[in-house]
């Protein structure tokens, strides 16, 4: 087990990487899907649970966080890890990108924002050194510089303007930072869809120095053909040698475009989320569990599939409980999907190292059908 903070790649297709980010905590294999655990839980998963799915690290969430509980009840009771009962690696956002979302009466100034709870209305700061406190706090094992993402659309100044906020901010976020050997600091690019901009961003950046670097601002509404766009160029402008995190990212067929162009580590609600609501993703497409073609269907979601839902529930009992309204449910979806998840991810890695991604990306194409099964 290693006291440091490592990268190393294992192998390359392309421009797509395999390889390993080696923490105290354990090593997390990449190209990785981060589950999200937004408030100290993967929705109707236990920890266990999603070990079992083959994931190596997940995601909390500092905005949802320093609300409920606080980030210093947490450290209190010993930090995140401890307090949801996951020992392996914990990646926390920095928490301005929930803000924007989430919260409301928001003010934004060169120190950073202000805003009232969505909880209780209560009213809380955030600024890039009271985010890397609060990520301390939580024991995060990768910590998210503080940045803003602007709203879409916008027009290029408001881009250009609010991307040099968060390279300030991300200068800011690392002296905050500190020295914290097995600790690791992300950087986060922004640039919206400018390509000058965008490297202008991962310039100033490389210049403060960060253990691993995002992609941020995209998955914001502009769609997959401009978000590859941007990513046949962004990371590219990013050290070879480092870790690469689209934030928020994203469907399948997203997460294999986005490999194939570089990206390392991916994070979406959409697995859980999708899971709770009666969508099944599987290497066929999407499956909706409530549509009534399924209520006297004996068969598994996905013959294929070695989760419990698949291995031992019909389609017709996943309708029924569905239907009922039934906890397990989400609790069998929601496995399911990210099962589902690491499944491809696991299938990505192994093409990359065979040199046949493209072989692979073809046939994960291939299979998919249009529209709902
Ligand atoms: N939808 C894209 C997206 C998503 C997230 C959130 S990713 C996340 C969510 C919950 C927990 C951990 C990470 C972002 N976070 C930051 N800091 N900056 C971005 O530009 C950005 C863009
Ligand atoms: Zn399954």
């Amino acid at each position: 087990m290693t006291r440091r903070f490592g990268f190393s790649i294992h192998a390359t297709d392309g421009r797509a990487r395999t390889g390993a980010i080696e923490t105290p905590r354990g090593e997390i294999r990449t190209p990785a899907f981060m589950p999200v655990g937004t408030a100290a839980t993967v929705k109707a998963m236990l920890p266990e649970s999603v070990r079992a799915t083959g994931a190596d690290i997940l995601l909390g969430n500092t905005y949802h966080l320093m609300l409920r509980p606080t980030a210093e009840r947490i450290a209190r009771l010993g930090g995140l890890h401890r307090f949801m009962n996951w020992d392996r690696p914990i990646l926390t956002d920095s928490g301005g990108f929930q803000v924007m979302s989430l919260a409301e009466l928001r003010k934004l100034t060169e120190e950073g924002v202000t805003f009232r709870s969505h909880v209780d209305g209560a009213r809380h700061s955030l600024t890039p050194e009271r985010s890397m406190e609060i990520q301390r706090l939580l024991g995060s094992d990768i910590v998210m510089c503080f940045d803003e993402c602007p709203a879409l659309p916008a027009d290029r100044a408001r881009i250009e303007q609010s991307m040099r906020l968060s390279m300030r901010w991300a200068a800011r976020s690392r002296e905050a930072f500190g020295d914290r050997p097995g600790h690791a600091l992300f950087g986060i690019m922004q640039g919206g869809l400018e390509r000058d901009l965008r490297e202008e961003s991962a310039e100033s950046l490389k210049a403060i120095g960060f253990d691993g670097y995002a992609v941020g601002g995209l998955a914001v509404g502009e769609g997959q053909e401009a978000m590859f766009g941007v990513l046949d160029y962004a990371p590219g402008f990013l050290p070879q040698d480092k870790p690469r995190y689209l934030m928020g990212v994203g469907k399948p067929d997203d997460i294999v475009g986005a490999v194939q162009r570089g990206i390392d580590m991916f994070d979406c609600v959409l697995p859980s989320r999708s899971g709770r609501t009666g969508q099944a993703l599987t290497r066929m497409g999407a499956v909706n569990i409530k549509n009534a073609r399924h209520a006297d269907d004996p068969r598994p979601l996905d013959p294929e599939c070695s989760c419990p839902a698949c291995t031992r529930y019909s389609r017709a009992y996943l309708h029924h409980v569905f239907k009922a309204g039934e906890i397990i449910s989400s609790m069998l979806l929601t496995w399911h999907n990210l099962h589902y998840y690491q499944e491809l991810m696991q299938g990505l890695r192994d093409a990359i190292a065979a040199g046949r991604l493209a072989d692979f990306a073809a046939s994960f194409h291939a299979r998919r059908a249009e529209g709902d099964l």
